[in-house]
């Protein structure tokens, strides 16, 4: 099996997310972002391209529970894999709303 080339990376303007984006880029992979920036900005993308020195696929502002949104993104671009960072992480949060998680 062939290495993976193009890659999802959810939560990708995160803290994680986006140092993940910059490593992904610097070693050769096309990589596209899906993030609903609950907890990030639109400017982490392009600090990552910046950084990088390469440009992001694509970025997509979407909330990953939205089935019709994915089913578009997936539809719109080829994906070898996916690395899934969007996500709720707070614990106190968690004990406050716990439906949110
Ligand atoms: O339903 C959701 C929930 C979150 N997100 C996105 O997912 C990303 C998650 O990244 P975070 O920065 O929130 O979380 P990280 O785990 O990457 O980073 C967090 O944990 C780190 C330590 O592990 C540091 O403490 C850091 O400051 C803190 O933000 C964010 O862009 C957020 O907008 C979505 O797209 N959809």
């Amino acid at each position: 099996m062939s290495d993976p080339q193009t890659v999802l990376v959810t939560g990708g303007a995160g803290f994680i997310g986006s140092h993940t984006c910059v490593e992904l880029l610097e070693h050769g992979y096309e990589v596209f972002v899906v993030d609903n920036y609950s907890n990030s900005s639109p400017a982490a993308p392009a600090r990552v391209e910046k950084v990088a020195g390469r440009p992001l696929l694509s970025v997509y502002e979407a909330d990953v529970r939205d089935r019709q949104a994915l089913s578009a993104i997936f539809a719109e671009n080829p994906v070898d894999a996916v690395i899934h960072f969007a996500g709720r992480k707070a614990v106190g949060e968690s004990v406050w709303i716990p439906v949110d998680y």
